[in-house]
């Protein structure tokens, strides 16, 4: 069974809608016409090549960054201060405090975030298996990735943003951090997007696929319609990007 029916999607409500997006660098532009929509309880990978412009569609979605042109909504609102505690991002680099201990650290989450949940957070430790007593400076890659999961999914946030969550992370921390992430969509409430270029990892979880080339989006595909043509996500990324 997909997971998409194991976790009865709650199709319908326009969660995050982005019209024709553009963000320039100094002359440079960065994103151009980006324009998609994710309804609640869809799981939808933002697929590209170094550079494509994930990271800075996902700044804005979340609200740290406006567009230059165009516009977001997130469940009705328009993306900005007011929204920011709709939105749980994982960025690409650790942004993590490298100071303190990981239970330092989540002590701190707990009452930085209004929507942490506790319970949530105790529950992740354990099946994220994250050492609490290390400091994060010492983590390792893996496990720098499975606390910034953690931290993604301790949150109450609708719009769930992982940026790259499995870049550089091995075989066993990959596993764990997809069926983290799979069990939070049991619920079917949250949105979420992917970006990233570990297509085959993340493949069965995703509904939709968006293909981000030099700031443009490329192709937007259903995973269902992809199957029933016998046509892998991965393999749609590399007719689409070669490789
Ligand atoms: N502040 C900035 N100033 C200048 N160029 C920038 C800035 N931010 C991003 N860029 C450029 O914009 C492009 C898109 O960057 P972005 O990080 O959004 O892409 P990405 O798809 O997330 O890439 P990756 O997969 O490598 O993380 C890149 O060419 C990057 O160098």
């Amino acid at each position: 069974m997909k997971i998409a029916e194991q976790r009865g999607q709650s199709a319908g409500q326009a969660a995050v809608v982005c019209r024709d997006i553009q963000f320039c660098a100094g002359t440079k532009e960065i994103l151009s016409g980006v324009s998609l929509t994710v309804h609640a309880g869809e799981i939808v990978g933002i697929l590209g090549p170094n550079g494509a412009g994930k990271s800075t569609l996902f700044r804005i979605i979340s609200g740290i960054v406006p567009p230059h042109a165009g516009w977001v909504r997130l469940f009705g609102r328009p993306a900005g201060v007011n929204t920011l505690s709709n939105t749980a991002l994982m960025p690409d680099r650790s942004k993590l405090p490298g100071w303190l201990t990981v239970r330092e650290w989540l002590g701190f989450a707990s009452r930085l975030y209004p929507d942490w949940d506790s319970d949530r957070a105790t529950e992740l430790v354990d099946s994220l298996e994250v050492p609490l007593e290390s400091r994060i400076s010492t983590l390792s890659r893996g496990q720098d990735a499975r606390l910034q999961t953690l931290t993604c999914l301790a949150r109450r946030a609708r719009v769930v943003l992982l940026d790259e969550p499995l870049a550089g992370v091995d075989l066993v921390s990959r596993e764990r951090i997809a069926a983290a992430v799979v069990r939070e969509l049991a619920s079917g409430e949250r949105v979420f997007l992917i970006a990233t270029h570990d297509v085959r990892e993340l493949e069965q979880l995703f509904d939709r696929i968006v293909l981000l080339d030099q700031g443009r989006v490329i192709a937007e595909e259903s995973v269902e319609a992809l199957r029933a043509k016998g046509v892998s996500v991965e393999q749609r990324y590399r007719e689409v990007f070669g490789g």
